[in-house]
C-alpha cells in the first residue's frame, strides 16, 4: 500500500465557543502526487479545511501531518493559490515570482540559479513573454497563471488551490485547467483543490471529496475518478465513465445533500 503523504486527521473547527463546529471530524489521507478536489455547497467549510492544511487556521481538535511533520503554521511546503490573485501590484510578473524564489531559496541557490528558476516557472505557465509587465497590464487568467508559477516556484510538497479559476470566464478557465493538468503530469505535485464546478472536479482529479452541508460538516463521500491520464476534455465530454462520475457528484450535491432551500 502507498504511504500517506498528507494526513488530515479528525479535524474539528469551531469559531465561537458554544456555536456548533463548522467542520466536525474531517479525516482524509492523501497519497503523494494525488490530485484531490473538494466540493460542497457554499459555506460548508471547504476554505476552512484548506486553511487548516495551509496552517493559516488552527484546528480546534485533530490536526494535519505532512510527510511526518505536524502543520502548525504556514510554510512554503504548502503553497496556496486563491481565487483572487494576490500579486503585488508594484512588482512586475517576474519580480512577483522572484520574490517567492528569493524567500524560499535565498540561501540554497545562487543569484543566477534563482533567476533561471524564476524564468523556468514563468515558462511553465507560458508567461515568459509577459515577464516585464505589472499585474494591472495582464488579464485575470494571466494573473492566476502567475499566482500558480509563484506557488510552484516555492517547490511546495502540496499545492493548495482555493477555487483558482472561479473568477474566470469559461474559455479562460478551460485553458487554465488544461495547463494545470499538464503541470501536474509533468511535476507530479500533490494538489488539493476547492471547486464548485463538478466538471472541473471530474476532469482534473483522482478523487473527489464531497462535503456534507455545515455546520458540523464532514466528508460525506469520496469518489475515485479512475479516468486514465492524460485526459482530453473533448474526448471525455461523451465518455460514459466521465458522465457517470459527473452524475454521481451531482446526485450527491443536489439530491442527498441539497441545501434546505434547494431541497
Ligand atoms: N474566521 C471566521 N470566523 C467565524 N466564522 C467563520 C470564519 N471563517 C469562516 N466562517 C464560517 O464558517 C463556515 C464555512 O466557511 P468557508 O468559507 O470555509 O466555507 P466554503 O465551503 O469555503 O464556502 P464557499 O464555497 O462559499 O467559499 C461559514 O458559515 C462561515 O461563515
Amino acid at each position: 500500500m502507498e504511504r500517506t503523504f498528507l494526513d488530515i486527521s479528525r479535524v474539528v473547527v469551531r469559531f465561537a465557543p458554544g456555536a456548533p463546529p463548522v467542520l466536525n471530524g474531517v479525516d482524509l489521507k492523501v497519497k503523494q502526487g494525488e490530485y484531490i478536489a473538494v466540493i460542497g455547497h457554499s459555506g460548508c467549510g471547504k476554505s476552512t479545511l484548506l486553511n487548516v492544511v495551509a496552517g493559516l487556521l488552527p484546528a480546534t481538535l485533530g490536526g494535519v501531518v505532512l510527510e511526518g511533520s505536524e502543520v502548525t503554521e504556514p510554510g512554503p511546503d504548502r503553497a496556496v493559490v486563491f481565487q483572487n490573485h494576490s500579486l503585488l501590484p508594484w512588482l512586475t510578473v517576474y519580480e512577483n515570482v522572484r520574490l517567492a524564489v528569493d524567500r524560499t531559496a535565498g540561501r540554497t541557490m545562487s543569484r543566477a540559479e534563482r533567476d533561471a528558476w524564476t524564468l523556468e516557472n514563468l515558462a511553465l505557465v507560458r508567461m515568459t513573454d509577459h515577464a516585464r509587465k505589472r499585474p494591472n497590464e495582464i488579464s485575470g487568467g494571466m494573473k492566476q497563471r502567475v499566482g500558480i508559477a509563484r506557488a510552484l516556484a516555492m517547490r511546495p510538497k502540496v499545492l493548495l488551490l482555493d477555487e483558482p479559476f472561479g473568477a474566470l470566464d469559461a474559455l479562460t478557465r478551460a485553458h487554465l485547467q488544461d495547463q494545470v493538468m499538464a503541470i501536474h503530469a509533468r511535476l507530479g505535485t500533490t494538489v488539493m483543490m476547492i471547486t464548485h464546478d463538478v466538471d472541473e472536479a471530474v476532469l482534473l482529479s483522482d478523487r473527489i471529496v464531497m462535503m456534507t452541508n455545515g455546520p458540523n460538516a464532514t466528508i460525506g463521500e469520496i469518489l475515485e475518478v479512475g479516468l486514465p491520464r492524460p485526459r482530453d476534455r473533448l474526448a471525455l465530454a461523451s465518455d460514459p465513465r466521465f458522465l457517470s462520475a459527473r452524475e454521481a457528484v451531482l446526485r450527491f450535491l443536489h439530491e442527498r445533500h441539497a441545501l434546505p432551500a434547494v431541497a
